[in-house]
């Protein structure tokens, strides 16, 4: 199968006539071929959105979100094609994305559909002066929206609808490694009435299309999610050209439990937190702190409960964790578990790749759990993003809080107590941009989502991101 590009409404193959060969990870085939698209795309799709952006702009919010809202139904009505193609393309079990990525995109879209038409901004009077100061939210123009393979259309579409929903004509990449969802999508938006040129979808590598999109001059804001190295190098593009910018980067998250906690919860919720989509969020607890009371019973219980998941083909509806999302993802996270030993960590279950009949060609791992001692080892400090947790043990709240921040990432953090002062104490003290308490990933669309250090820049979700998609301009008016 070939995709092609969606540029001003139409399916358009690349300029080069070049194609990029697309794996699926289920079989460790290929099944198709993407558009290895260049900076001559990109810059038709930049004309295309330029075109649109003045009668876009000024279409009415209750006619955007109109818009909007059908886009999302139409993904809800194709949900069964679409999870399909997200687990062709990412490994990922079909049941998931049919629970979870794919509601989700239809609830970005439904989300700003609502989320614009209750968009206002500030007025004050100057007292004294005779004035009055208002401010206009304005549209950007032409932003760029670039996404990771790991939540494709979930993560796809939680930046291209705010930033539509604000009025601005979008160029999106989606990742190379998992194209075909946004592909579907670019139909869905044409059925859905969405003017030409509104939202254009190119497809290609980071280091050249993406590339393209970060350093085209009429493109006047990049929203990324995906490693902390790419986002550096997308800042250091993006910052002398004084884009705004908005970066969802890695993380190497804590969750931490304390014996006070509501134990069966915390252990149920612990095994998904660590392996949910094979471990491939930037979300996941991949560092399990435990307070030392309760670390053997941990432990045991623990690792009875992860030997109970099945690895297995995504098709089947009681596989748990299906195929990581490439050959060449599975072997950076399997060297993590062949050097465990040498990091200093000890191998307490998993760490083998596992064989799925008729696919064994595919990319399958156990999820694998790793006891460490030191927080500083390559196993605590590096982020993964693959079926692997460490644990360790700790005595004190201040050790914990210690541990929890000595690393380079602050994207989340995970609490497990039921005593309030603690609560407080932690939540104000972790260095992250979200604290969960006796949860994990319970998102409500409306709060600032981003994260701090070397996890990114900037807050999406809610009015923060309508507040990136615009530029704030303040008027003042002198009356009599
Ligand atoms: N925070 C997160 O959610 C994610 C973190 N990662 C981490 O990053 C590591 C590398 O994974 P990759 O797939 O290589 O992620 P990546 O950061 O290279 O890719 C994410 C997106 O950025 C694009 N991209 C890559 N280089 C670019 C550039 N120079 N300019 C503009 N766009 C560019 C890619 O084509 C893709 O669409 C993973 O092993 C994982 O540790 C990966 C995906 C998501
Ligand atoms: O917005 C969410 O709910 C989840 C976001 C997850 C990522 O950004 C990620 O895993 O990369």
């Amino acid at each position: 199968m070939k995709i092609q590009n969606y540029i001003n409404g139409e399916f358009v193959n690349p300029i080069s006539k070049d194609w990029l060969d697309n794996y699926n990870p289920v079989k460790g085939e290929i099944y198709g071929q993407i558009p290895n698209s260049t900076k001559e795309d990109i810059e038709k799709a930049v004309q295309a959105a330029e075109q649109a952006f003045p009668i876009w702009s000024n279409t009415t919010l209750e006619e955007r979100s109109k818009i909007l809202s059908k886009i999302a139904d139409l993904i809800l009505e194709n949900l069964e094609e679409l999870a399909k193609g997200e687990s062709i393309d990412n490994g990922k079990p079909i049941s998931l994305a049919k629970q979870v990525d794919i509601p989700r995109a239809a609830a970005n879209f439904q989300f700003f559909a609502n989320a614009i038409t209750q968009f206002s901004s500030e007025s004050h009077e100057s007292v004294g002066f005779d004035a009055i100061n208002f401010t206009l939210r304005q549209p950007l123009g032409v932003v760029g929206c670039i996404s990771p393979w790991n939540l494709p259309l979930y993560l796809f579409t939680w930046k291209i609808a705010p930033a539509i929903a604000a009025g601005n004509c979008v160029v999106a990449k989606p990742s190379e490694v998992t194209p075909m969802t946004a592909h579907l999508l670019g139909d869905i938006c044409t059925k859905a009435g969405l003017p030409k040129g509104v939202l254009n979808i190119v497809h290609g590598l980071g280091k050249t299309t993406g590339k393209a999109i970060v350093s085209h001059p009429k493109i006047k804001a990049i929203s990324f999610t995906g490693g902390t190295k790419t986002g550096a190098e997308i800042a250091k593009i993006a910052a002398p050209m004084f884009k705004k910018i908005s970066l969802e980067l890695g993380g190497k998250n804590p969750n931490i439990i304390f014996a006070d906690c509501d134990y069966e919860n915390m252990l149920e919720t612990t095994v998904r937190s660590s392996f949910a989509n094979q471990g491939q969020i930037c979300l996941c607890g991949s560092r399990i702190l435990v307070e030392e009371k309760i670390y053997d019973k941990f432990k045991t219980d623990f690792i009875k409960k992860v030997s109970e998941l099945k690895v297995g083909n995504p098709s089947d509806s009681t596989t748990d964790i299906g195929a990581l999302v490439s050959k060449q993802h599975l072997e950076k996270v399997k060297s993590y578990i062949d050097n465990a030993e040498e990091y200093g960590g000890k191998i307490l279950f998993g760490g083998k790749k596992v064989n799925v009949k008729n696919h064994e060609k595919g990319y399958y791992l156990q999820p694998t759990i790793i006891e460490v001692t030191d927080n500083n080892c390559k196993l605590n400090q590096q982020e993964i993003f693959g079926p692997i947790v460490t644990i360790m043990s700790f005595i004190t709240d201040e050790e914990a809080l210690k541990l929890a921040n000595d690393v380079k990432y602050g994207l989340s953090a995970t609490l497990w107590t039921n005593n309030l002062n603690r609560t407080m104490q932690f939540s104000k003290q972790l260095q992250t941009g979200i604290v969960w308490v006796n949860t994990w990933m319970l998102r409500d669309l409306r709060t600032p989502f981003g994260g701090a250090k070397e996890s990114g820049v900037g807050r999406e979700g809610g009015f923060e991101a309508l507040r990136f998609f615009t530029e704030a301009k303040n008027i003042c008016i002198k009356h009599d």
